[in-house]
């Protein structure tokens, strides 16, 4: 597979590097906004303005993103004029550049993931099994990470208060008058509302990412929690997309995909195993 991976020098797009690297990827150009002088992880780092012409250049079959919103847009605009598959994990795309990077997938095949953990996969599918099982407890959202993470709450967080949305109408949850309010931490004078969801983000040293939903009430408290432990887990996941992506047919896909189509090998176990890929072509 030739890869193309942007953000290359940030914590996640570094990770990708390295792990597109480990699997012998042919990582065809490295792009970020302050390339270093040498190269990292024996690829060199191309500045980030000239993504267009690296790939007319390079031809990878597929782009992998860990940038910010604006320059993910950008990026997926370019593939969709070049022909060229785009996986991204940046978060916190605002409506139009999130119906922009949708556009972009009439022409390529384009897969979005808040969260490329599998077991954020497995998550999100109980939290909807929660709530539509325990209509009228109180729900919490708590999520923690990193000091330089930018957008608050996070985009998994984002997921995860759309599946309890979709869950309460799914299964007609009467969840109470304040069904569907999302309430941003909370100080002075600010008794809950029934059916409303609190959400708090914690921003503290080098945590990976934390998501927590708490489920109250009867004397009782369900706590589904993923941790994420090492980034590693988002690069495999994000190259299991980009293999699985590439070569298909224009749309809109998910990770939720990816999972459903096969297992993965374990990251990071005692015999220093490597992430596999999704079992398509190299
Ligand atoms: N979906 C997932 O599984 C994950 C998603 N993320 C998301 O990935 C994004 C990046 O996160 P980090 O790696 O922590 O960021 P970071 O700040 O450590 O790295 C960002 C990288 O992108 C480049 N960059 C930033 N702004 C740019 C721009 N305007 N144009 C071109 N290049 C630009 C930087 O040079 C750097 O290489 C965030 O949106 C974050 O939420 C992070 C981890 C996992
Ligand atoms: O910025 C991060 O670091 C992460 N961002 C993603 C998010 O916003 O949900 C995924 C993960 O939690 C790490």
């Amino acid at each position: 597979m030739r890869v193309a991976v942007t953000g290359a020098t940030g914590r996640t797009g570094g990770e990708v590097l390295e792990e597109a690297v480990a699997r012998g990827y042919e990582v065809v150009f490295a792009t970020a906004r302050n390339p270093p002088a040498s190269p990292a992880h024996g690829v060199d780092v191309d500045a980030s303005e000239d993504f267009e012409a690296l790939v007319d250049e390079h031809e990878p079959n597929v782009v992998v993103d860990f940038t910010g919103p604006d320059s993910c847009v950008a990026y997926a605009e370019a593939c969709a004029d070049a022909g060229v598959a785009f996986v991204t994990g940046t978060t916190g795309l605002g409506d139009d550049q999130q119906a922009a990077l949708e556009a972009a997938s009439d022409h390529i095949p384009v897969l979005q993931a808040a969260n490329f953990a599998r077991g954020v996969q497995a998550l999100l599918a109980l939290v909807g099994d929660a709530v539509a099982a325990l209509p009228g407890y109180d729900v919490e959202l708590v999520e923690a990470h990193h000091n330089g993470k930018r957008d608050a709450p996070s985009g998994t967080a984002e997921a995860m208060l759309d599946a309890v949305d979709d869950a309460r109408e799914r299964h007609d949850v009467d969840a109470g008058d304040a069904a569907g309010e999302r309430v941003h931490g909370r100080e002075g004078e600010s008794l809950r509302e029934p059916g409303e969801v609190g959400v708090h983000s914690l921003r503290a040293g080098d945590v990976p990412g934390e998501h927590e939903l708490v489920v109250a009430g009867n004397h009782e408290e369900l706590r589904l929690q993923h941790r994420a432990t090492d980034r590693g887990v988002f690069a495999a996941g994000a190259l299991d997309a980009a293999d699985w992506l590439s070569g298909r047919d224009p749309g809109f896909y998910a990770f939720e995909d990816v999972v459903a189509a096969g297992s993965a090998d374990m990251v990071g176990t005692d015999d220093g195993q490597v992430p596999g890929d999704a079992g398509g072509e190299q």
